[in-house]
């Protein structure tokens, strides 16, 4: 197969969430900025261990065969895929697609991507959210917080450092629902975050796994949090106090080793700042750590997201223990839940977040995701309540 790709500047200042139609809508933006995209041109789904580099393989392919007209020439123009990856090797499928028509904007730069001339739909008004029946997901809370006990224990044992364990939720809706009306609610309520959907995929994640651009090479590192209670002054001194926290300090220190150790064999010129700040978001205060670094060999963005992947603000530390821990304990299967989430250009140029914060519909079904990095000194109650707070954006993105 080859395509035909034509991109072309738009003088357009609307908000880019209002050009998806209902039909396989696509997105990555963050206040105001991002590409919407939608259909498919052209889609590979892989699995297993080699899901990341035979989906790189075969997008790598089709753009040395396609016809590309670029006249803007900007990370995210000419030929782009979506795509969102499971999170483990098994089980789980992984989704590279490029859509017909993407449209995008970067600063005051507005363009549009066509791909064989695919004609853009007029979008229909979005569907109000349909009524919603909440269970609970894999494990109740007695048995999650069992778990979560367990995992301290092996970890006080010696075991390991960290592990992350997540739980879900699950929605049932009376018919499918339209992701336009909570992606637009995500995207107002949560502008710190990159509000995404891709094949079912979406939420609002405030943790950027990798974005390469032109050369320049940036991760958000995420770990250690602390619930918001909505009062400034009260807000203002949990902040403090989760900066000074050992506990955290302990969690998002595995997290940022485990990025910036993965990121040293492709760049050069590394940025590792000592301290972490504190990234405020609606529902909750995380520990962040920018890490930046100049690309020396030429992996793609979704090369540098599969070798980051999986790292320890949802791994754990080290990296294979955490997994055997999870897939043990978790009883449940995390499917795209935490894998990357994002884009990537014919140049190599993209952005990969992590897919947290996020759900995926199945039909009428929705799984909400969640999860808590646990180290030794983690009490079990509390992170029941931090997941809790993880889960908020989504569902009041959906009205729950
Ligand atoms: C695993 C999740 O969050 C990660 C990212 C930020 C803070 C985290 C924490 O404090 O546990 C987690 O490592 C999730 O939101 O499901």
């Amino acid at each position: 197969m080859s395509l035909i790709v034509r991109t072309t500047r738009l003088s357009a200042s609307d908000d880019l969430l209002d050009h998806l139609p209902e039909d396989y809508p696509l997105a990555w933006v963050r206040r105001g900025e991002g590409l919407v995209a939608f259909g498919r041109a052209a889609e590979i789904r892989t699995a297993g261990p080699t899901r990341f580099s035979d989906a790189g393989k075969w997008f790598a392919e089709l753009a040395a065969r396609s016809e590309v007209t670029d006249e803007v020439d900007e990370p995210g123009t000419g030929l782009v895929a979506f795509g969102a990856f499971a999170f483990a090797d098994e089980p789980g499928h992984s989704t590279l697609i490029v859509p017909e028509m993407v449209i995008g904007r970067r600063g005051a730069t507005t363009w549009i991507t066509t791909v064989n001339d695919a004609l853009q739909p007029m979008p229909e008004p979005v569907a109000p959210t349909p009524d919603l029946a909440w269970s609970d997901g894999a494990l109740d809370r007695e048995t999650w917080l069992e778990t979560v006990r367990n995992a301290v224990s092996r970890i006080q044992h010696g075991d390991l450092d960290k592990v992350v364990l997540a739980r879900d939720l699950i929605v049932t809706t009376a018919e499918p629902i339209d992701v336009r009306g909570p992606l637009r609610r995500l995207a107002a309520e949560y502008p710190n975050t990159w509000t995404f959907h891709v094949d079912g995929l979406f939420g609002a994640t405030p943790e950027l796994l990798v974005r390469r651009e032109r050369g320049l090479v940036t991760s958000r590192v995420l770990a250690g949090t602390i619930r918001r209670t909505g009062d400034d002054g009260q807000d203002l001194a949990l902040a403090a106090a989760l900066a000074r926290s050992s506990k955290d300090l302990e969690e998002h220190e595995y997290a940022v080793e485990s990025v910036a150790s993965a990121l040293e064999a492709h760049c050069s010129s590394m940025n590792v700042p000592e301290a972490p700040y504190v990234l405020h978001l609606p529902n909750v205060m995380h520990l962040a750590t920018d890490v930046t670094g100049v690309a020396h060999d030429s992996s793609t963005a979704l090369e540098l997201a599969a070798s980051l992947h999986p790292s320890a603000a949802v791994g754990g530390t080290p990296t294979e223990a955490a997994l055997a821990l999870i897939t043990e304990l978790e009883g449940m299967d995390r499917d795209r839940y935490a894998g990357p989430v994002g884009w990537i250009d014919a140049s190599g140029d993209g952005e990969w977040g992590i897919a947290l914060r996020s759900a995926q519909i199945t039909g009428n079904q929705i799984r909400l995701f969640a999860g808590c990095g646990i180290v030794g000194s983690s009490d079990a109650d509390a992170e029941w309540i931090e997941s809790e707070a993880k889960f908020v954006p989504v569902r009041d993105a959906l009205g729950g």
